[in-house]
């Protein structure tokens, strides 16, 4: 089987829809009117995980909507997130040098996003050796969770043996400071329960939660939305409601509102604004049974468009 390398997938975050615009609106022959100003066109709603670019020459707009993001676990049933529970520095430096190195060598190049695919418990044959040691370094430091369910640990990190026909998908993005990737609902029909996302890179992301489907009784939006600041070397893990009914996804901005903390004196409200840097994160996740067949009729693009999965729909196989 060939392998072929994931296109390009930025977009601006805000776009005019030129075709829109009718030639009689904008042509000053028109034979009916005077020319006239063009009408004001709505940006069009990115498709869900479009890897999207602030537009950097005005960041300061970017600035005004920013909220602030909190350094604690938001209560969604399912999300397993401890801020404090970090991968070893040196091992993070060390995986973050190989994807770089392996996946993302050419500045120019455009490639931001990287796929690749391992059987559950025998990733190493697959899977380059340090994305096995990350994938092994988070399975043990999970352990250590201080919610996470045994049976959700053991669901998300099977021994060989139970899970043995299982495909696990890793999925590596880039993000340069601007870059951020559109709201979400992983891919409902590619991929099962149990994410796991490891942070890599300069300083943190926030990461937006929002209910899918907001709730009609409540009306006032209040708990319906969460922006959490994922630090480097930090690992979420969305299960059950975290995975089905909420999206997520990172704005694409320069600097963000984060709320004080890490050793800082922490005031009621009180924030400071984070640069952001280059951030490489790895997503594991369960492909469900039939879709690791590509090129078949089990999965379409058009489910991936409707669903949205935060990728682009290239891939590259590990084993060649
Ligand atoms: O970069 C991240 O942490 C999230 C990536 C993601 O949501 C995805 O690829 O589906
Ligand atoms: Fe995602």
């Amino acid at each position: 089987m060939s392998s072929s390398l994931p296109h390009v997938t930025h977009f601006l975050a805000t776009t005019v829809d030129a075709e829109a615009l009718s030639d009689g609106e904008l042509s000053p022959d028109s034979l009916f009117d005077e020319p006239r100003e063009p009408h004001p066109v709505p940006p069009r709603p990115l498709p869900p995980g479009t890897r999207t670019m602030a537009e950097l020459a005005n960041p300061e707009n970017a600035d005004l909507t920013c909220p602030i993001s909190r350094r604690s676990a938001p209560p969604i049933p399912g999300l397993f997130f401890d801020p404090s529970l970090l991968l070893p520095a040196d091992l993070a430096e060390s995986v973050l040098r190989s994807c770089m190195g392996s996946f993302f060598a050419h500045p120019g190049g455009g490639v931001n996003q990287v796929m690749l695919f391992g059987r559950a418990g025998r990733e190493s044959g697959a899977f380059p050796p340090f994305l096995s040691d990350l994938l092994a370094a988070t399975s043990t430091l999970l352990m250590q969770h201080p919610t996470l369910p045994r049976e959700t640990h053991a669901m998300l990190f099977p021994p060989a043996s139970t899970h043995a026909s299982c495909a696990r998908q890793a999925i590596i993005n880039l993000y340069r400071p601007g870059e951020g990737i559109a709201p979400h609902v992983d891919l409902l029909r590619r991929f099962g329960d149990g994410i796991v996302g490891v942070s890599l890179g300069d300083g943190g992301v926030p990461m937006r939660f929002a209910r899918a489907e907001p709730r009609l009784e409540t009306g006032d939006g209040d708990g319906d939305e969460y922006e959490v600041w994922l630090p480097s070397r930090s690992v979420l893990v969305l299960t059950r409601e975290a995975r089905y009914e909420w999206t997520h996804g990172i704005a694409p901005r320069v600097r963000d509102k984060v709320e004080d903390g890490d050793g800082m004196e922490k005031e009621e409200g009180g924030w400071q604004w984070q640069e952001r840097g280059v951030r490489v994160s790895v997503t594991f996740r369960w492909l469900l049974p039939g879709a690791d067949i590509v090129g078949g009729d089990a999965i379409s693009d058009d489910d991936a468009i409707s669903d949205g999965d935060g990728e682009d729909h290239h891939q590259m196989d590990a084993g060649e």
